[in-house]
C-alpha cells in the first residue's frame, strides 16, 4: 500500500525513469468485509480473492467484542497471508497490534495516527478517513498516515454517511502529494471509472462484492475488468 521508496526506484533505473515521466501504478481493489460474518465467511473471502487481484482486505465488524473479532480474524488473516493480500483491522490499534495485522484503518474518532505509529512501528500501514476534507487529508499526511481515504463518493447501504466528495478531490490530492489515496462509499463496477480517472490509487469496496448477484468471485472479477480497462491518469 505504500508508495515507492527511493531505494526501490534506485533498484530499477528503467522503472525510475518511467516514474519520473509520469508513470503511475494502476488503481487497485481494497476489499472491506461485510458488516457481519459467520464461520463460512472464509470460503466467501477465498472465492472473492479468486476473482482477481485484491491488494488489501479490511476486517470491519462494528460493535463486536474484540476477543470475538480476534477469533474471527484468525482464518481470514491466514488466507490473506497465503494470497499476498494486506490484512487491515478497522478502528482498533490495540487489536491490530495483538494480531500482528499489516495495517489499521482509523476514522477521525478512532485515535491519533501519531500514537498508532508509536505503538505499531514503521512497517504497519496506517490509513485515515478524511471524508471530503483537504484539510483532514493534509493533517493525516503530516501525522504519518500511509494512505488517506475520501468518501462517501456514492450513496451506500453499508453505513450512514454525511460527506459526499467530488471525484476532483482525488485529482487534487494526487497532483500535490505522492501518498496514496483511497476512494470509498457506494462504489460499484458501473460507477468506478470516474474515480479511477480522477486518480484514486485504491477503490475500497464492500457491498458491490459481497452482494453481487453472481457471488463475490464475480464481484471482484467485475472490478478487475474495470481496473484493467481504465488506466490511471499520468502523475502531474
Ligand atoms: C478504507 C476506509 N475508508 C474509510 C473508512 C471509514 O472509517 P470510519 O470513518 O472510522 O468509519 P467506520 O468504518 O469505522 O464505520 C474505512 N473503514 N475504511
Ligand atoms: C466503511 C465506509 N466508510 C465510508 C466513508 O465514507 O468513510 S463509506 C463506507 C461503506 C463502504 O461500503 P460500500 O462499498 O458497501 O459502500
Ligand atoms: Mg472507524
Amino acid at each position: 500500500m505504500t508508495d515507492f521508496t527511493d531505494e526501490e526506484l534506485a533498484l530499477d533505473p528503467q522503472f525510475a525513469a518511467q516514474f519520473e515521466q509520469g508513470f503511475r501504478p494502476a488503481c487497485q481493489l481494497y476489499l472491506i468485509s461485510p458488516p457481519a460474518i459467520d464461520a463460512a465467511f472464509v470460503d466467501r473471502l477465498a472465492a472473492a480473492l479468486d476473482g482477481g487481484r485484491v491488494a488489501a482486505f479490511q476486517l470491519r465488524l462494528k460493535g463486536m467484542d474484540e476477543d470475538e473479532v480476534a477469533r474471527a480474524a484468525e482464518p481470514l488473516q491466514k488466507l490473506c497471508a497465503e494470497r499476498d493480500v494486506a490484512f487491515i483491522i478497522n478502528d482498533s490499534v490495540a487489536l491490530a497490534q495483538r494480531l500482528g495485522a499489516d495495517g489499521v484503518h482509523l476514522g477521525q474518532g478512532d485515535g491519533d495516527p501519531k500514537d498508532a505509529r508509536k505503538l505499531l512501528g514503521p512497517k504497519v500501514q496506517i490509513g485515515v478517513t478524511c471524508h471530503d476534507s483537504r484539510h483532514l487529508a493534509m493533517e493525516a499526511g503530516e501525522a504519518g498516515a500511509d494512505y488517506v481515504a475520501f468518501g462517501a463518493f456514492y450513496p451506500t447501504m453499508t453505513k450512514d454517511t454525511m460527506h459526499r466528495p467530488e471525484p476532483s478531490i482525488l485529482g487534487w490530492w494526487t497532483t500535490l502529494f505522492e501518498l496514496p489515496c483511497v476512494a470509498i462509499g457506494g462504489i460499484t463496477a458501473d460507477n468506478a471509472a470516474p474515480l479511477v480517472a480522477a486518480g484514486a490509487d485504491f477503490l475500497a469496496v464492500s457491498g458491490a462484492v459481497w452482494n453481487h448477484p453472481a457471488g463475490p468471485r464475480a464481484g471482484v472479477a467485475a472490478f478487475a475488468d474495470v481496473l484493467a480497462s481504465n488506466p490511471p491518469p499520468p502523475r502531474a
